[in-house]
């Protein structure tokens, strides 16, 4: 057996104390990659395993990748959840000579990648933090890669899945404690690619905790943080701070601030609405196109799309706030010249916030510090354009905004238009900004000639007419006098050696010259690199003003982009109330209508109100549109508290708390679970935390289950949120139960309407217009032909359908006969229900649902179905 190599034995001792990273060894211009690490990355990054000699008898499986194309396969690595210790080799003279000491000098996991690839991410690449105890929950999440640092506390399960869903962190850490509160890990990592890991209950000390966030904010105490009552946030934030530390390393000065906020502050939109929704991405492809992110986004610069997406991720409730965005969407729609020529400036403008990432990293470029001019440059302009803008909102933006005209002057005066990314070999100062470096400069472009004018002066001043300058590598520069000429060598020359012919000599001018000449390259190299890393300092200085410019920035970019778009798609300024009301007249589905080319959107209104219209039953065939209607009216209301007009012809919106929507099928939600018990727990999830301030959207309540199950659910859910008493929330409520419609008659605040078709012969036009009034009709069958359902099964479907229409479903499904493959009775489920005469509905309407929890309504309802079942 051999004994490992003084380089392996170093390597082997990190590899013990990071056991969860795959490490990234430097060695010359590699990382290298040994062990277990290589047999991953060969896989993951298909690249050629090797085998290195490491001193022990067998060779050491290994792998490299270059060390300037590191970037990139190290960002292959953390997207696909790994963790990468980057290794490097640090100057160390304690060390035996011919050993380099190595250390890992950052740890990249998901929430802390600063690649290129994930800063030039639109989205916000988050690191979050939750502290669980006794059932109450501490959130800290910060973006390393923008500084957007944020902290709050929740006390529920629920509350911390729609914050995790709300940011759609990178990487998750926590105590043990948030392993056992319920939360679905399997779902987080699966279905959202969350990186989860407990942290050391170390992390969590709360005393520890309060100094770290105290040192990096800078603070004498929590105060001024806004922290104080937040002791549950401020546990996670330390946690958050002391891994960031021991992971990062380097510099996190551009994390200055820290945003205390409440959950109550914004609508609270849950994890499944906004995935029904589709917010910033679609349901089933998770794309930004299709989304109503794809619609309103039309921001110039990346920090303003991610204002606008955190805009839409985090509605209003609070009426002043919105109307002031709706006042600045006013001035930037009716000063159409003025928004066009703000948004034309924004255009070239960089990613400030990234960039102050990279200051901060000390990753910053040449190249980045003409970003940042080319983007500073544009400041004084915007601020100019914004005085046109006369609302509160733009007015404070433009007095907020500090157009940093010194920091541009200092990137003007002293970096070159095209500079290299090489920061170490030169070319990046402009003439005139440092004399040292323009000597410098001249005297490795201009040494030449400087010798030449010397010679020349020489000649002149000793009257030696072959007097030549020359050079040699032992010497250097010599003035080289033939014998014949020696007499007329002057005092002050200095002899450095004499030949058979000729003699050499210096002086102190040629000295002093050589000096300049010979080390200039290196040393201009130096200085320039010098003055490099002062000019980033100085930046790192003037952080907290980069950052709240950066941020007014945003601001402006995200309205001016509500702004074009609520002209260009011909969107309302909606009123607000607070009565609860909301009226859309001529409402259009923000995101449909953009995808209809050729069609027109049929525009249609809503009107839902705390008294006789809190509950509309929406009935109508399949694909007649009443999905697109109900995400029409939710979206309207959303777009409304985002502070965005809406595509209406009028609106009207009282502000809601909460939306909830429970829509189709959502088989992602499925993990292990059945629909239909995906679909009630849903259900419950509303019934449990709506209010009467919130708006319910409901689709097909009870489809997952059979038809008798299912209608007592929907009728028993309907009872329940229309009654005031118990829940009494604005609800649309789309039904293929026709039976629901009964509903009309028997509750106050319950209406029926449908969307309209047209019979033409055998086949249906879907007029897409919504109607006072139940469909009499469900048109399955039709829709099933449009669908391209084989003939054979449409006609076989209308004769079940015929046989069934004039009996009880239960009694005559017994009695049709199978045909060919058409031998279930799904076919027929939805397109005939059973009467309201039967039995168990004239029972079911003698009880009073709407006096139990919607528990006990269910338990009754299933007990009604065990009767049934035995009578049968
Ligand atoms: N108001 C409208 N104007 C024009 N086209 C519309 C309108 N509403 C819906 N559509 C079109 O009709 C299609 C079907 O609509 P939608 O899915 O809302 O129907 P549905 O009644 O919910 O159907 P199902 O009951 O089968 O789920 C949409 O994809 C859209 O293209």
């Amino acid at each position: 057996m051999g004994k490992l190599t003084p380089m392996m034995q170093q390597y082997m001792k990190i590899k013990e104390e990071n056991k969860d990273c795959i490490l990234f060894y430097r060695l010359g211009d590699f990382y290298e990659m040994f062990f277990d690490d290589a047999l991953i990355a060969s896989q993951e990054l298909e690249i050629t395993l090797t085998g290195k000699n490491c001193g022990l008898e067998e060779r050491a499986p290994m792998c490299g990748v270059p060390y300037h194309a590191a970037d990139s396969y190290l960002n292959k690595l953390v997207e696909k959840g790994y963790k990468v210790g980057i290794c490097e080799q640090v100057e160390d003279p304690s060390q035996a000579k011919g050993i380099v000491k190595r250390e890992i000098v950052r740890i990249v996991t998901p929430g802390t990648n600063i690649s290129q690839q994930s800063l030039d991410d639109e989205k916000n690449n988050y690191l979050m933090c939750i502290f669980c105890s006794d059932g109450c929950f501490g959130i800290s999440l910060v973006d390393v890669t923008t500084g957007d640092f944020r902290t709050t506390s929740v006390d529920s399960l629920a509350k911390v899945q729609d914050e995790i869903f709300k940011f759609a962190p990178a990487e998750i850490i926590c105590n043990d404690a948030f392993f056992i509160s319920g939360i679905d890990l399997d779902y987080l990592r699966d279905k959202m690619s969350v990186m989860v890991s407990g942290i050391d209950h170390y992390y969590f000390d709360e005393d520890q905790g309060i100094e770290r966030i105290k040192q990096q904010f800078k603070v004498g105490n929590l105060e001024g943080l806004g922290l104080t009552d937040n002791p549950m946030g401020t546990i996670a934030t330390g946690a958050l701070l002391g891994y960031l530390h021991e992971t990062q390393k380097s510099s996190l000065d551009h994390l200055m601030h820290i945003t205390p906020y409440e959950t109550g502050e914004f609508m609270i939109i849950d994890s499944s609405s906004r995935r029904n929704l589709e917010l910033c991405e679609t349901l089933r492809d998770k794309q930004k196109k299709g989304s109503l992110l794809w619609v309103l986004d039309k921001t110039k610069t990346a920090m303003g799309a991610r204002m606008l997406r955190n805009m839409l991720e985090q509605p209003l409730i609070d009426k002043k706030k919105i109307e002031e965005r709706y006042d600045a969407l006013d001035s930037l729609t009716s000063q159409a010249m003025v928004r066009e020529e703000l948004r034309e400036y924004l255009n070239p403008i960089y990613d400030l916030e990234r960039l102050m990432t990279k200051v901060s990293y000390k990753t910053a470029n040449p190249r980045d510090m003409i970003a940042f001019k080319t983007s500073l440059k544009w400041l004084p302009p915007i601020k100019t354009i914004l005085e046109e803008c006369r609302d509160p909102l733009l007015t404070s933006l433009k007095e907020q905004l500090d157009t940093l005209e010194d920091i541009w002057g200092l990137l003007e005066d002293s970096i070159v238009e095209e500079p290299p990314l090489a920061v170490k070999e030169g070319g990046i100062i402009k003439e005139g900004f440092k004399d040292d470096i323009d000597k410098l400069k001249r005297a490795k472009t201009e040494g030449k000639q400087w010798l030449m004018e010397l010679e020349e002066r020489e000649r002149k001043a000793t009257g030696i007419k072959n007097l030549k300058v020359k050079f040699n590598k032992v010497f250097g520069y010599y003035l080289d006098v033939t014998n014949s000429y020696k007499d007329l060598v002057p005092d002050h020359y200095i002899r450095k050696q004499t030949l058979a012919n000729s003699e050499r000599y210096t002086t102190e001018e040629l000295n002093q010259l050589a000096d300049t000449i010979l080390g200039s390259e290196d040393r201009l190299y130096a200085l320039e690199y010098e003055t490099f890393v002062n000019i980033r300092e100085t930046l790192a200085g003037e952080m907290e003003r980069i950052a709240r410019t950066a941020n007014v920035i945003a601001q402006v970019d995200a309205l001016a982009s509500l702004a074009y778009v609520a002209e260009r798609n011909h969107y309302v300024r909606p009123k607000l109330n607070l009565r609860g009301t909301i009226d859309i007249k001529d409402g259009r589905h923000p995101v449909v209508e953009q995808m209809i080319q050729n069609d027109m959107f049929i525009p249609n209104d809503t009107y839902l109100d705390q008294k006789k219209n809190r509950v509309a039953i929406i009935t109508g065939p399949n694909m007649a549109g009443k999905s697109t209607y109900m995400r029409q009216a939710a979206l309207i209301v959303l777009m409304a508290q985002v502070g965005s007009f809406v595509p209406a012809s009028k609106a009207n919106i009282g502000i809601v708390d909460r939306i909830f929507t429970r829509v189709g099928a959502s088989d992602d939600l499925a993990s292990g679970q059945s629909t239909f018990m995906v679909e009630m727990s849903e259900v419950a999830n509303i019934l449990r935390n709506a209010t009467k301030n919130s708006l319910l959207i409901l689709d097909e309540i009870g489809r997952g289950t059979s038809t008798y199950d299912g209608l007592s659910i929907a009728w028993a859910v309907v009872e329940y949120i229309s009654n005031p008493k118990l829940l009494g929330a604005k609800t649309l409520f789309a039904t293929h139960y026709h039976e629901l419609t009964e509903l009309e008659g028997k509750i106050d605040s319950v209406n029926n309407y449908c969307i309209a078709v047209k019979e033409q012969g055998d086949d249906i036009v879907f007029l897409r217009k919504i109607i006072k009034g139940g469909a009499d009709k469900s048109y399955g069958v039709q829709v099933a032909k449009l669908a391209g359902v084989p003939e054979t099964v449409i006609a076989r479907a209308k004769e079940i359908s015929r046989e069934l229409s004039d009996h009880d479903i239960a009694s005559r499904a017994k009695d049709i006969q199978p045909y060919g493959e058409v031998q279930q009775l799904s076919l027929f489920q939805h397109t005939d229900e059973p009467t309201m005469e039967h039995p168990f509905m004239a029972e079911l309407r003698e009880k009073n649902l709407a006096d139990m929890t919607p528990l006990e309504a269910l338990n009754y309802l299933y007990t009604l179905q065990e009767k049934l079942r035995k009578e049968d």
